[in-house]
């Protein structure tokens, strides 16, 4: 007996519950994705007061000519903040109000246009939607990516070949990247007396931007990537571009970074890409990487869902073979190309960051 209310907890029926969560989990990132085309985070962020406002007021806002319905926008509001991404107020006589969270604050655009928003919406076009039902194919048959089945072409060409994709691809991996790596910036010091630092898979050259602003003693930076992956990428400053493929070669730096590039290919890969850049580097050069990294127990934490399900997604758009590996298998892929030292720094608990010496 609690506060007058008598609970009886019976397991069989927290087993249906979570079936049906389950069940209906679609209805989340759906949700999620429908208020971002609609940009409510930014209609309640509006000069940045982040005041709580209901679902007619924010249809006020983003339809500012009239039309929508605000029962059924409040009925998605109310899903998305059991998912802490909005926050409930009723204490305006009982009427509902919602205002961001830390979660939905990440999902406005900075000055920049970047957030965390664009990487979902990027998640959730139609080539990968479509892909989806297929995800079972990756283990009937892993030798071609359910994408690849259902498009005729891996998620990287597809996204080359298609310049909005190009422009859409470059500034959610941008949205993501740059928050999680100001704080490896502020707490990682192993860029320090670099003076040529490559970026392997570097993208726009945006993050080898980052770090070349935090350490101006990196006095030159090679953005590497897929020749169509740099073609639109932006000038910058100490920045050269440098287009080639990791599995065949990596230019010569005193350091060499990579982030969130392993994932999508092979343990084989893996090897030949670490062997290459093991041949860039001088004596005691160091090989920065930036990886998701797998926990070794599977729980139910959050962190290891995010890891997990990220890992389903490799293994469905880019590469059946491709994964999340854990931090004893980077090590052993580093001893086996030949490093001798190997350390991980848990500052993102998504994104560690490993330092292998030559
Ligand atoms: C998930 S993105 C990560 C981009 C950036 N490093 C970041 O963290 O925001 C992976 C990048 O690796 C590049 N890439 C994939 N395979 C490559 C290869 N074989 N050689 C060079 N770059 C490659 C892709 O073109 C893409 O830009």
């Amino acid at each position: 007996m609690e506060n007058g209310k008598v609970h009886v907890v019976k397991p069989q029926s927290e087993a249906r519950l979570a079936i049906l969560e389950l069940a209906h989990i679609m209805s989340v990132p759906t949700s999620l994705v429908a208020v971002l085309k609609m940009k409510v985070p930014e209609a309640i962020w509006q000069g940045g007061k982040n005041t709580p406002l209901s679902a007619s007021q924010i249809l006020s806002i983003v339809r500012p000519n009239g039309g929508g319905d605000a029962e059924n926008l409040q009925r998605i509001l109310r899903l998305l903040t059991t998912y802490a991404i909005f926050a409930e107020d009723l204490s305006s006589n009982g009427k509902r109000k919602y205002s961001l969270t830390d979660i939905g604050k990440a999902l406005v655009p900075d000055d920049d246009g970047l957030s965390y928003a664009t990487y979902v919406l990027q998640h959730y076009q139609d080539q990968y939607l479509r892909a989806w039902p297929l995800v079972g194919d990756a283990v009937e048959d892993a030798s071609v990516e359910p994408f690849e089945k259902l498009h005729g072409e891996g998620a990287y060409a597809y996204c080359m070949k298609r310049p909005d994709e190009m422009s859409l691809f470059y500034a959610s991996m941008s949205g993501l990247s740059m928050p999680h790596m100001n704080e490896m910036l502020e707490k990682y010091d192993g860029f320090k007396g670099v003076e040529t630092l490559v970026d392997v898979g570097g993208n726009s050259g945006v993050i080898l931007n980052m770090i070349m602003n935090k350490y101006p003693n990196i006095l030159k930076g090679i953005n590497f990537d897929l020749p169509d992956m740099i073609s639109s990428a932006p000038q910058l400053p100490g920045i050269t571009h440098v287009g080639g493929d990791a599995l065949e070669s990596v230019p010569a730096g005193d350091a060499i970074f990579t982030k969130w590039t392993m994932l999508t290919w092979t343990d084989e890969e893996c090897k030949k890409v670490l062997q290459n850049c093991y041949k860039a580097l001088p004596v005691n050069g160091k090989l920065i990487v930036c990886e998701p990294v797998s926990p070794e127990l599977t729980d139910e934490s959050q962190r290891t869902r995010a890891l997990l399900s990220g890992d389903i997604f490799i293994m469905t758009m880019y590469r059946t073979k491709g994964k999340h590996r854990t931090e004893e298998q980077f090590k052993q892929l580093g001893i086996s190309t030949g490093f001798l030292r190997f350390r991980a720094f848990h500052i993102d608990p998504y994104f560690p960051v490993l330092e292998f010496q030559k």
